[in-house]
């Protein structure tokens, strides 16, 4: 089945993030490609340490010391490459045309300041508009969240909501200046799985109602299959696999990809003992000259011990990087 493509919003071509510590380079994406459309959801998954937060930080201009951005990557936000503008430049583009979210909202909500001077804040900070009219947005936003009360909310103090209220006004906050990029980072791994779903839902209703994209990490396949259009699959700082969602869970190709499927607990049914990738990611600072995965892969052969693989189109919008299927598709 045919994708139908929406409009491109983000083009992220050859990214490389090193952090220069005292042990040495530590290439934490190295050579990242993939685009993300209007109104689609691109989840990004793998293991702990394969880069999907750097790669989110790297977008948001959010990359410190002693991480940088090396030259020559670029991520393409219409005209404007993202990996080279401006402090001013990121911080206008940042919490306007593209906001985040995090796993835990204290990371992004400050403990003493009211909900709906947050909010008002944010609006004012981007746009010109009056202090009444950005708290009437705010109680607006609020509500649209699922929050109950908001007029009483704003007054409130974060530290006098729930987890799940505290995501909602954060996810309210992400959204004040209706984002064209919402970068969501595991925004439910701390919340109960009821309020996991009613967030989950209310990203997703966002999504229809104001054609933002989402860029989405997550370790839960689960959430994948529910909220996902696209997947991209990373591995030691590289996107190994990008297909359309259906083709990731009925078509896998790479064998880190069916290995992660053999693995996730959430594609389970109860009980069943799960397989494990055995090993471990390698150290960023020491990197293999051949696949990064050959150690681990159960298909690994003589070449992919002394070379990279190339990416391969193997279907439409479905690319993989691995030797396996180096004689398949094309390579656009
Ligand atoms: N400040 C830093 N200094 C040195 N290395 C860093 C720093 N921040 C991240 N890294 C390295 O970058 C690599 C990628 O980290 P990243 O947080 O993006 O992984 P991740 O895939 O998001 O993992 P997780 O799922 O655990 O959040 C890791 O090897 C990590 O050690």
């Amino acid at each position: 089945m045919e994708q139908v493509k929406n409009k491109k919003i983000l083009d992220v071509q050859d990214l490389k993030v090193y952090f220069y510590t005292q042990r040495g380079v530590s290439k934490a994406v190295d050579g990242n490609n993939f685009r993300m459309y209007e109104n689609e959801t691109l989840a990004i998954v793998g293991e702990s340490g394969c880069g999907k937060s750097v790669t989110a930080m790297s977008i948001l201009g959010l990359v410190d010391e002693p991480g940088k951005i090396v030259e020559g990557s670029k991520i393409m936000y219409g005209d404007t490459n993202l990996a080279t503008v401006s402090d001013d430049e990121i911080r206008k583009i940042r919490g306007n045309d593209i906001s985040m979210i995090f796993q835990e909202p204290m990371t992004s909500l400050n403990p003493v300041f009211t909900v709906g001077r947050q909010i008002t804040e944010n609006i004012l900070l981007h746009e010109d508009v009056s202090k009444e009219e950005a708290n009437e947005r705010a109680v607006k936003l609020l509500e649209m969240v699922g929050i109950a009360r908001p007029e009483k909310i704003v007054t409130n103090y974060p530290h006098q909501l729930s987890g799940g209220m505290r995501q909602r006004v954060m996810i309210a906050m992400a959204l004040a200046c209706n984002p064209k990029l919402l970068i969501a980072d595991e925004p439910t791994t701390a919340l109960d799985v009821t309020i996991q779903a009613q967030i989950l839902k209310l990203m997703n209703d966002l999504k229809e109602k104001t054609g933002t994209s989402i860029m989405l990490i997550t370790h839960d396949l689960g959430v994948v299959a529910q909220m996902a259009d696209h997947v991209n699959v990373m591995y030691a700082g590289k996107v190994v696999e990008t297909a359309p969602v259906f083709e990731i869970f009925k078509n896998p190709k790479h064998p880190y990809t069916k290995g992660l499927m053999a693995s996730m607990p959430s594609l389970s049914t109860g009980g069943e003992r799960l397989e494990t990738i055995e090993g471990n990611v390698p150290n960023p600072i020491n990197l293999p000259e051949g696949c990064y995965f050959a150690d681990r892969c159960p298909n690994c052969m003589e070449k992919c011990k002394k070379a990279q693989p190339k990416d391969v189109k193997v279907a439409s919008r479905h690319h993989v990087s691995c030797f396996l299927y180096e004689n398949e598709g094309g390579n656009d």
